[in-house]
């Protein structure tokens, strides 16, 4: 389920709409004579799509998508609260309709009552991932089931958050390397949510499009930083252990589920973007240009913690971000970053409203992000250039079988 697959068909029914649509639109501007060449245009099946188009990541699997899926260029983070009234039986409803739509849109293919706006794309490595937030055991009467992993965050001395922009009944992470085709599955979801759900906050970020570089790269975030390099990596032996529930976990229903945190961080641009590239250097710990570690090597050497250079000091300083968020410096906690860049245009004093949607997926937050981020509050050169403004926690359900919906589990049991 994480790994993108060629679709089955390069020719879908979404875009064989599309097409015929368009050919159809093309006869009627050109009038009669151009009849003969619409029907047949009609007829023709589309060209194929570039790899870019044509790739199409599984709904169904083991784990939900979304997670261990290569980044996409676009996303939308959104929360919903349950409306007054609405029951388990209704969000089970609305997991099942929307675990069904997303189903469809990540093959491809056009749900019914179609808004259009993907037609002509193929699945453009669209996931979408499904959440729970703690405040949706009590309204659906699912206390008894409610995760000790999802207890509330701690406070951070780092934080400065907006209640309006943070935690939600239920979560959806929509990505996709189409922005079309990223809005597209957005809004048929919000649609299905009808009277079921209500949205709360909705956040929207980017990243690289694949084939922006000359070769497949780590992608850069706004402060020009390779970000990503030194994430657990899937053939890593402790990888499942770390990113995922175990399958005997606790509760049954999130064996081989995932816990998302999100954390809205503005990044204070103005003042970083005055430091020199050795100041910026030294506060991260690797190099800006390729991302090598300052204690040497390229982009992926193993960090040297302990390596000091001629004069003694530490390559890498004390309160380098790299050091201070390091496992080693964290009796081992870990987290799968998977971050979108955001910018949501200019403050009042004319500063960016900039940042980056920090995404940590782990088994446990308690041996994730909440003891790396305690230990980043207390002294992490980074986070001066930092603000937390919006905190999210979530229970990521594991994917699910053929003619099943995600959270079944959960909300059927
Ligand atoms: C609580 C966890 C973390 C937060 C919050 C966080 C914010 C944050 N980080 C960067 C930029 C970089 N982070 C890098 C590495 C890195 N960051 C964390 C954790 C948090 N970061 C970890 C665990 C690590 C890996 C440390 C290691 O083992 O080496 C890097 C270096 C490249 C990399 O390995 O990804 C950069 C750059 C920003 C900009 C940011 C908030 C906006
Ligand atoms: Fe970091």
């Amino acid at each position: 389920m994480t790994t993108e697959q060629a679709p089955s068909s390069g020719i879908s029914r979404r875009r064989l709409l599309g097409s015929a649509g368009a050919a159809g639109a093309a006869g009627l501007v050109a009038g009669g004579a151009a009849g003969a060449y619409a029907s047949e245009a009609t007829r023709e099946a589309p060209a194929p799509l570039s790899s870019l188009g044509a790739t199409a990541v599984p709904f169904h699997g083991r784990r939900q998508a979304g997670i261990t899926t290569p980044l996409q260029a676009h996303g939308h983070l959104l929360a919903f609260d349950l409306a007054p009234g609405a029951n388990r039986k209704a969000a089970a409803a609305l997991l099942r309709r929307w675990s069904r739509t997303a189903k469809e849109l990540m093959a491809g293919e056009a749900p019914p009552d179609d808004t259009g706006i993907a037609l002509d794309a193929g699945p453009s490595s669209l996931t979408v991932t499904f959440g729970f937030g703690r405040t949706f055991f009590g309204k659906a009467a699912v206390t008894d089931r409610l995760p000790e992993a999802l207890a509330p965050l701690p406070d951070f001395v780092s934080d400065a958050l907006d209640p309006k922009l943070s935690n939600g009944d239920l979560w959806i992470q929509i990505a996709a390397n189409d922005a079309l085709v990223a809005f597209h599955a957005l809004r048929a979801l919000q649609r299905e949510a009808a009277d079921t759900a209500r949205p709360r906050w909705q956040m929207n970020g980017f990243n690289r499009s694949p084939g922006a570089t000359g070769r497949p790269m780590t992608t850069r975030n706004l402060m020009g930083q390779i970000d990503g390099t030194n994430n657990p990596k899937p053939a890593d032996d402790d990888f499942e252990r770390r990113i995922f529930v175990p399958e005997r976990g606790e509760p049954a229903w999130m064996a081989g589920g995932s816990y998302a945190v999100v954390r809205r961080v503005r990044m204070l641009l103005d003042s970083w973007d005055h430091l020199s590239l050795e100041r910026q250097e030294k506060v991260v710990g690797r190099r800006k240009s390729d991302g090598a570690p300052l204690s040497g090597g390229t982009e992926t050497t193993p960090v040297q913690l302990d390596k000091v250079d001629k004069n003694g000091a530490l390559a890498i300083a004390g309160a380098a971000h790299v050091r201070v968020a390091a496992p080693a410096s964290n009796q081992g906690a870990a987290m799968l970053r998977r971050p979108f860049s955001y910018h949501d245009g200019f403050r009042d004093d004319g500063a960016p409203d900039a940042g980056l949607l920090f995404i940590a997926w782990q088994a446990d937050p308690m041996k994730g992000f909440v003891p790396v981020q305690r230990k980043l509050d207390l002294g992490d050169d980074l986070s001066r250039f930092l603000r937390h403004e919006a905190s999210a926690l979530f229970a990521v359900p594991p994917g699910c079988a053929p003619g099943e919906y995600v959270g079944q589990a959960l909300l059927e049991a």
